[in-house]
């Protein structure tokens, strides 16, 4: 990533580059851990949701924020101003604001998720603090650029180029987009097959075989990471989940939830719905609909979904999560022996590390590492908080 002029940042870790063919982006200056919250800021200019209020505040700028926009790319059959609006980030779940325009945050360029080219980073709007928060959801080295999907929408896979042309005015050339034809039309295959899964999926509680839904839900999901869309991993957690309570099965339905809960942390730490899971995996019997489906023992997460979802560092070891892709494929999440009884958020590598080597130990050895890891993870949401 060829990198030219250095901006000034508030936030130490990273710098505002100009980066070749893309305008300016966002690297980082050290080695950030995934789960870590890399930016949090206010938007410099928020935009109402609705259209016509928000031309009007556009249209009323201050000489400072109209420069400020106005550093932001825009092409030249563009209106100068409202041809800018697409640099705004959603507020999402958000009545009172519709978007915002931050002054790093929306300086991190796109990446398409595929196999190969996945972003390291996440965006999430903290309805709470007013701020738009930058998570890292991967290991990120030194040097190398943040990069989001403004993509999110798992629906939105088709034909990634044309609508990045029409929403944002850029020919993505990301490792993803720059795969053969037929290498994409079997990612589209594969995700359509996904989406059709899902929306199936409450329909088969109860007439199917539960086991057989759980197998299902592991297949897909090892697809759709292997596809890039490692975002999507809770919310199945969380189906598996709930099916593990239709049938009363505490057991499972809390190691399932604990993905659920841990995937939250990762994407943006201790928000409401962090905490929501964190509740159930703790206590699945309140679960709204705990037993309606009588009561059968199912199971937990097989071991290729927990090594896909707490894969040894990518940084501190390399490691392959089982037959399934690269290393760089796999979503890190904190490890449960590290959360089980404690408000924490993220491990830090060294914790990871910690317990994903745990089963080569002694009985006491095991316990020294948890309780160290447990230290070191409840220092941290300490320092957090
Ligand atoms: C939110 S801004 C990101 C910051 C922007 N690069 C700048 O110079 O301020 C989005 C714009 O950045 C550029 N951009 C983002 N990702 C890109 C990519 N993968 N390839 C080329 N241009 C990209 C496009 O001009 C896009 O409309």
């Amino acid at each position: 990533m060829p990198v030219t002029k250095i901006a000034s940042t508030t936030f130490p870790n990273i710098a505002i580059v100009d980066v070749l063919g893309k305008g300016k982006g966002v690297i980082a200056k050290e080695d950030i851990s995934r789960g870590t919250l890399i930016v949090s800021e206010k938007p410099r200019i928020t935009l109402p949701r609705h259209p016509s209020q928000s031309t009007n505040t556009l249209s009323n700028l201050s000489r400072e924020d109209s420069l400020f926009l106005l550093s932001f790319p825009c092409g030249p059959d563009e209106h100068p101003i409202f041809g800018r609006r697409k640099h705004f980030t959603p507020c999402v779940g958000d009545d009172a604001v519709g978007s915002g325009l931050c002054p790093t945050i929306c300086r991190v360029n796109h990446t398409c998720y595929s196999p190969k080219g996945r972003p390291n980073a996440a965006y999430f709007w903290n309805v709470n603090s007013k701020h738009e928060e930058l998570w890292a959801i991967k290991e990120i080295q030194a040097g190398q650029e943040i990069e989001v999907s403004y993509m999110e929408d798992i629906e939105n896979y088709q034909n990634p180029l044309v609508l990045l042309r029409q929403k944002f005015g850029f020919q993505c050339s990301c490792p993803g987009c720059a795969r053969s034809a037929a290498e994409q039309t079997e990612s589209e295959r594969r995700i359509r097959a996904y989406n059709d899964f899902v929306r199936d999926l409450p329909s088969r509680f109860g007439p199917e075989s539960p086991l057989e839904i759980l197998r299902d839900i592991e297949t897909q999901v090892l697809i759709i990471c292997e596809e890039g869309y490692t975002g999507e991993v809770g919310a199945r957690a969380h189906d598996a989940f709930q099916l593990c309570a239709y049938y009363g099965d505490a057991d499972s339905a809390k190691k399932w939830e604990a993905i659920c809960r841990d995937c939250h942390a990762l994407y943006h730490g201790r928000s409401e719905s962090f905490e929501k899971a964190r509740r159930l995996a703790a206590k699945p019997q309140d679960f709204r609909a705990w037993g309606q489906l009588g009561r059968r023992k199912l199971r937990g997460p097989s071991k290729q979904v927990l090594e896909y979802c707490y894969p040894e560092t990518q940084m501190m070891t390399n490691a392959t999560p089982s037959g399934i892709g690269s290393s760089s494929s796999a979503v890190a999440l904190t490890p449960q022996a590290v959360v089980e009884g404690t408000p924490t958020i993220v491990a830090p590598a060294a914790i990871s590390h910690a317990i994903s080597t745990a089963g080569k130990l002694s009985k006491g050895q095991k316990k020294n590492a948890k309780a160290k890891a447990k230290k070191e993870a409840a220092k941290l949401a300490t320092q957090r908080d």
